[in-house]
């Protein structure tokens, strides 16, 4: 069988990281396991270029501008939506969602939902760097393997 398959190496990728300043006591730190993922593969942070935007809501515009700007070899998206008291998590939450689904397929270039959507705050601590791993550094590491496997294809 002839498998093709990538490598985890970044060297010489450009990525840009876009990421909300809401909730940032927890965003910041997916941003930092991104960083950090990104040059433990051999990636020179001075090929990441980080975009904040205030809330997930307005992250899927900026991701797809970044996308279709031909600069990057993928975007990665970095946000938490804790739900509160109110309904609007589940609207920002989906709203997010399928924004970001339809931006790879519409611009051909990887994405990577970084996104958490959890029910608690600890559950989002859990996940920024604690217990359940850095979902900005596993978000950044599907990207280079996706971007990666995307040069053998084409
Ligand atoms: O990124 C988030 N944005 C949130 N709201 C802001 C939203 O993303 C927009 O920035 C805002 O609605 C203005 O468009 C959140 N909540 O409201 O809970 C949240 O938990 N996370």
């Amino acid at each position: 069988m002839n498998r093709i398959e990538a490598t985890l190496i970044a060297t010489g990728l450009k990525i840009a990281i876009v990421n909300t300043r809401w909730n940032h006591f927890i965003v910041d730190r997916l941003v930092e396991g991104a960083e950090l993922a990104f040059v433990q593969h051999g990636g020179n942070t001075e090929d990441l270029d980080l975009v904040t935007v205030p809330g997930s809501f307005e992250v899927p515009l900026v991701a797809k501008t970044l996308a279709e700007s031909g600069r990057y070899d993928a975007v990665v998206c970095l946000g938490a939506v804790i739900r509160g008291a109110t309904s609007h998590y589940d609207f920002v939450a989906g709203s997010a969602t399928n924004g970001l689904a339809r931006i790879a397929l519409d611009t051909g270039v990887p994405v990577a939902f970084g996104i958490l959507t959890t029910e608690t705050i600890e559950q989002a601590v859990e996940r920024a760097g604690t217990k359940a791993g850095n979902k900005g550094g596993e978000a950044i590491l599907a990207v280079i393997e996706t971007a990666n496997v995307l040069k053998q294809l084409r």
